[in-house]
């Protein structure tokens, strides 16, 4: 049945009704990886929003779902310099340097502290800035004071949120990845068309990101999993465990995986048991993420020029990410 058509002020009205609908219905699939609708409902919405756009164009906002598409050609990427330095972790290779790690942070702390362990994604570290609960600046870690302005291809990164459920001003930081079977996917169509294939998905999502042609990267199917608060604005977390908590209901994504451990015992049981079902996780992780709980200790440890005092990535032997990635590939 022709679309009767809708007077500018039942445009408006129908637009605001359809992004908060769709990108409800994003959030849930994206986010929390929770779906409520098929795909078609999805599009059908999509289809109806777009077209109202394309009569009016001025009732698009920042925020509609179709700008998630890109279509911008960039000429670089802006230089950003970071407002809270951007630290990279020390890393250890044993037990033997976990359980050290432990012995210092007790020493400097005074006391046995709690750690909240984390899976360590392996893709690109990015921060986002948000105003007033709108996505204003994304940017790569760079050398951790300097990164480059990645917003707009950021933007097309679907479980990034445009705004968030509050108005609030924050800064965090996490990794943008690549899903392993979008990795094989995206490798399968560039052997078909003899391009070069990436070798893992960190360097496929850092590709991505480096693209030029941001409808180029809504095509990769990036994602991310948030882990840290640089300005926390209004946020109230008192701990790490909590902090990814609360990212989680301004609306990013976190990963599920977080332990809170009462000692170094408990963290090594941790690594063992994601070293052993980290082939069947559905995104690459090089290790476990270990951090004092409480901020307070945090801040009483502090950084060193390079890294924090107070957390330690524990990495996994390296010559099994290729067999895992090999492992999937015979599934196809
Ligand atoms: N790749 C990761 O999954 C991951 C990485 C970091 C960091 O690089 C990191 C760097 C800092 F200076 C402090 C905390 C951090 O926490 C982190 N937590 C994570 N889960």
């Amino acid at each position: 049945m022709a679309e009767i058509p809708l007077t500018l002020a039942e445009a408006t009205d129908k637009a605001k009704e359809l992004r908060a609908q769709l990108n409800q219905y994003a959030h849930e699939y994206y986010v929390a990886d929770k779906p409520t609708v098929e795909d078609y409902v999805y599009d059908r919405l999509y289809k109806e929003l777009s077209d109202i756009e394309t009569e009016y164009p001025d009732l698009i906002t920042s925020d509609s779902p179709t700008q998630r598409v890109g279509g911008k050609i960039l000429q670089g990427f802006e230089k950003v310099t970071h407002e809270v330095q951007m630290y990279s972790l020390n890393d250890g290779f044993s037990k033997e340097d976990i359980y050290d790690f432990d012995e210092r942070v007790q020493k400097l702390a005074g006391k046995q502290v709690g750690y909240c362990c984390e899976l360590k994604i392996d893709g690109l570290a990015i921060s986002l800035k948000y105003e007033n609960g709108k996505f204003v600046l994304g940017a790569t870690r760079g050398d951790g004071t300097v990164g480059e302005n990645i917003t707009e291809n950021l933007k097309t990164v679907k479980s990034i949120p445009l705004e968030l459920k509050k108005p609030i001003s924050v800064e965090v930081r996490g990794e943008c990845y690549m899903p392993k079977q979008s990795f094989v996917n995206l490798n399968k169509e560039r052997e078909e068309a003899g391009q070069d294939v990436f070798a893992n998905p960190r360097n496929a999502a850092a590709g991505s990101l480096r693209q030029l042609d941001t409808s180029m990267v809504a095509k990769r199917n990036l994602s991310t999993f948030l882990y840290t608060v640089a300005d926390f604005g209004p946020m109230t977390a008192q701990t790490q465990f909590d902090a990814l908590n609360e990212l989680s209901e301004i609306g990013f994504r976190t990963n599920p995986e977080k332990k809170l451990c009462q000692n170094i015992d408990e963290v090594w049981e941790y690594i063992e048991e994601y070293h052993e079902k980290r082939s069947e996780l559905p995104y690459e992780i090089d290790g476990i993420v270990i951090k004092t709980n409480e901020f307070t200790i945090q801040d009483e440890l502090g950084f060193t020029v390079k890294a924090p005092r107070w957390a330690i990535a524990y990495k996994f032997p390296p010559e099994e990410a290729q067999t895992i990635v090999e492992e999937i590939e015979w599934t196809i």
